[in-house]
């Protein structure tokens, strides 16, 4: 609701008003029109009391209630009761801009600041104070709140970046820094460290705190961990009235630049209204402004303890300061002089105090009889400042104080740089640094790459050597199963290698290097496991040493593995794998090639003594040996009649001669002539027919002896080539040796 459809405050002798009143709270592209329009309008401080309820310990003390609140007529008023209790009749009244009581900060903060804020964001310097004694509900207002309640300066923050995203035509920029003043001493709570911040004054700036820390901020959660950082360094003690109790005075400012979008505004000139002193928002003019939003440190009694006692001198002397100046100000200013340089609270306000700015105050107050004293100073002190009337206008400035401006001009000045640096050499320069650039990513990308690869094909290698000791051992073996006959076609198919006989220990020699090689290669890949292990451990750590050097150094068990050097990792084990899967394909077919071979070898190679050829002779021998056999029987036969032939005609020939005798004796014809004539007449024929059967015999015998030669002749030359063909598996052997080397090397190197 707009203050200005309410009734007007008693006490304020001059025209209240509210914000909402001054420029429109929608941004909009006639923010400039409205703001202009506005400014350097006379109006009082808008003033609000918030009267907390009793806190829990003044609950327990059971106090007393000594004030009535009035929200709706904006009145507080002296409770009847304890105005009766002291035995008076009147009762004072008090009436404000605003009067609030309860917790809620929001519905505060949319009465009395919100509208502020906004014309901040307009080009207006505000102001908020919270004003009261001490635990009367300040930081309440200001910081924190209860339930979810921020206060007025978290509110605020929101609030800007709320106006920023609504004004789409106007860019702005914010800084933010928050000051301490302690024991009449400025702190940075934003850099705590820093010594000696004092107080300077300037026309074009006014008044200011240097050096003093300013941050620019983009989002609310970053100006939020700001005054969270402040907040932590602030002044915090336990006091007799309040446990957490701030000691000292704050000022949070935040300080927005703003211009219209689009518009460079690069030297073009700042243009002013045609009303005197108010600046128009022409063009690319930077507006400037500054939010103060300051929690003051309580006034107070005496405190007991004795730091208490000098920080509460402190804080009641700049309070008090505070007090006059605003006294003079609401006297005609002609009057005297303005005691601004009295404490430094009221010399840094100087320049919203001396009329720059629209000020928003909230006093606040408890309603407890206990404290009645100091909650009847803070009224009067609100009906006092109530009176104060400042005449805020727009600051829109060209010169460097605003970072905006100052930014955007370092932005086209770079911009034109570069454009000429460009022309002149920038091209070459960059073609080279970008070339550079270009060569040594990819210099180390290739080390990469090729260390992984070097990982791979070690990998990869020691498998494969692995593979073909493991296939020449299978075929050593195999060869020992079996012992395959050999022909003369088969020796002409590895004519030129080497190999025979003699070559058996030739080949146990290399058995035993291979052997020697297997061992070595078995230790070697215990060592790639272990590496693997360690690599697998680490490979999650973010080392940025090389990983060149890392794996020179064994002794380094840290290693960067990037998620793309894992996936090239894997991907070149899936190629591993594969290939591993191809020469185990190889193997088997080897295998199966040999067995083929070898089935080749069993068919054509049968043993000797299973050829037909083997058989035939066997069985002409045979029947050779046995023909020979039956002749010489036959033979011994021959010579068995022959003898016993002899024998006949040996005995017919002695009967033959004792008959003749006999017959000599009687006839006188001598026995010599006639015994002879007998018996050649006799044995004649027999003897004839001996010798014909023993010519016969020696024929046949001949015969037998000349097929016998022929034969033994060729079982001599097959058992020759038997001797022969024996050495062919090893001719085999070496064959397969061979192609299997030749088979690995060719996957070798086409990998
Ligand atoms: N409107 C409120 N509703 C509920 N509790 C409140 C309210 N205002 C203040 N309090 C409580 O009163 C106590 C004192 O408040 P706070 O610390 O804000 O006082 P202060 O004026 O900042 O005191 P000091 O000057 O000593 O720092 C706190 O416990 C606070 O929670």
């Amino acid at each position: 609701m707009s203050l200005l459809s309410r009734p007007g405050t008693p006490l304020a002798s001059v025209t209240s008003r509210s914000y909402s009143s001054l420029s429109s709270v929608t941004p909009s592209p006639s923010i400039s029109n409205t703001s202009s329009n506005a400014s350097n309008k006379a109006e009082n401080v808008l003033v609000t009391v918030r009267c907390r309820p009793l806190t829990k310990l003044e609950l327990l003390g059971q106090a007393q209630v000594a004030f009535d609140v009035d929200d709706e007529m904006r009145k507080v008023s002296v409770a009847a009761s304890y105005v009766e209790s002291k035995g008076r009749t009147n009762i004072p009244e008090y009436f404000y801009d605003e009067v609030v009581t309860g917790s809620d900060n929001k519905d505060l903060y949319e009465r009395s600041v919100q509208d502020l804020v906004r014309s901040t964001m307009e080009g207006f310097n505000g102001t908020v104070f919270a004003y009261g004694q001490t635990a009367s509900g300040k930081t309440f207002v200001s910081t924190y709140g209860i339930d979810e309640q921020p206060g007025v300066i978290p509110q605020a923050v929101d609030d800007v970046f709320t106006y920023i995203r609504e004004a789409p035509n106007r860019e702005f920029l914010l800084r933010v820094s928050y000051l301490e003043i302690y024991n009449e001493t400025i702190r940075d709570l934003l850099a705590p460290e820093v010594q000696d911040l004092r107080i300077h004054e300037d026309k074009k700036r006014g008044v200011y705190v240097s050096p003093q820390k300013e941050e620019i901020v983009t989002t609310p959660k970053q100006v939020m961990k700001i005054i969270q950082k402040g907040e932590a360094n602030r002044h915090v003690s336990t006091t007799d009235y309040n446990l957490h109790s701030s000691r000292s005075h704050t000022i949070f400012q935040l300080v927005v630049e703003s211009r219209e979008r689009g518009t460079s505004g690069i030297g073009s000139p700042l243009r002013l209204s045609r009303t005197p002193g108010i600046k128009k928002d022409h063009g690319g003019s930077v507006r400037i402004s500054q939010l103060n939003l300051i929690d003051l440190a309580g006034s107070e009694k005496a405190a007991t303890a004795l730091d208490r006692r000098k920080e509460g001198a402190y804080i009641n002397k700049s309070l008090l300061t505070l007090g006059t100046v605003i006294s003079k100000l609401t006297e005609d200013r002609s009057s005297g002089h303005i005691p601004y340089r009295d404490s430094k609270l009221t010399r840094i306000l100087q320049s919203s105090l001396s009329g720059n700015a629209r000020i928003s105050v909230i006093c606040t107050m408890s309603p407890s009889a206990l404290a009645m004293e100091e909650s009847h100073n803070t009224l009067k002190f609100a009906a006092r400042v109530k009176k104060v009337v400042t005449r805020a206008g727009t600051n829109a400035i060209m010169d460097d104080k605003a970072l905006l401006q100052k930014y955007r001009v370092e932005i086209a000045e770079l911009k034109t740089k570069l454009m000429h640096t460009n022309e002149v050499v920038g091209n070459e320069k960059d073609k080279e640094l970008s070339k550079l650039k270009a060569e040594r990513q990819k210099h180390e990308e290739e080390m990469m790459e090729m260390q992984l690869v070097r990982t791979a094909l070690k990998e990869r290698i020691e498998h494969l050597t692995k593979l073909i000791l493991t296939s020449q051992s299978i075929t050593s073996k195999s060869i020992l199963d079996w012992s395959p006959a050999v022909s003369n076609n088969r020796r002409s198919v590895i004519v030129g290698v080497p190999l025979g006989l003699g070559d058996l220990t030739k080949e146990k020699e290399k058995d035993d290097a291979i052997k020697k090689l297997t061992a070595m290669l078995h230790a070697k890949e215990e060592d790639v496991k272990d590496l693997s292990a360690k690599l697998e451990q680490v490979a999650t750590t973010d080392d940025d040493t090389p990983v060149e050097e890392q794996l020179k150094s064994h002794k380094r068990q840290s290693v960067i593995f990037t998620d793309q050097d894992r996936q090239e990792l894997n991907r070149l084990r899936q190629t591993n794998f594969e290939l591993q899967m191809t020469v185990e394909e190889q193997a088997a077919k080897l295998v199966k090639l040999r067995e083929e071979v070898e089935a080749e070898f069993r068919l054509q190679y049968r043993p000797f003594d299973q050829t037909p050829e083997y058989m035939d002779t066997r069985h002409v021998i045979e029947e050779q040996r046995d023909l020979i056999a039956d002749m010489e029987e036959q033979a011994k036969n021959y010579k068995s009649t022959i003898t016993e032939l002899r024998n006949v005609i040996r005995k017919n020939e002695l009967a033959q001669f004792e008959k003749a005798e006999k017959n000599a004796m009687g006839s006188g014809i001598g026995v010599d002539g006639r015994k002879n004539g007998i018996i050649d007449l006799a044995t004649g024929g027999l003897v004839a027919h001996v010798k014909e059967l023993e010519a016969l015999l020696e024929k046949e015998r001949r015969q037998r002896q000349e097929e016998q030669n022929r034969n033994t002749e060729r079982i001599a030359s097959l058992e020759a080539e038997l001797t022969i063909t024996k050495a062919l598996p090893f001719y085999v052997f070496a064959l397969l040796a061979v192609f299997a080397v030749i088979l690995a090397w060719v996957i070798h190197w086409a990998l």
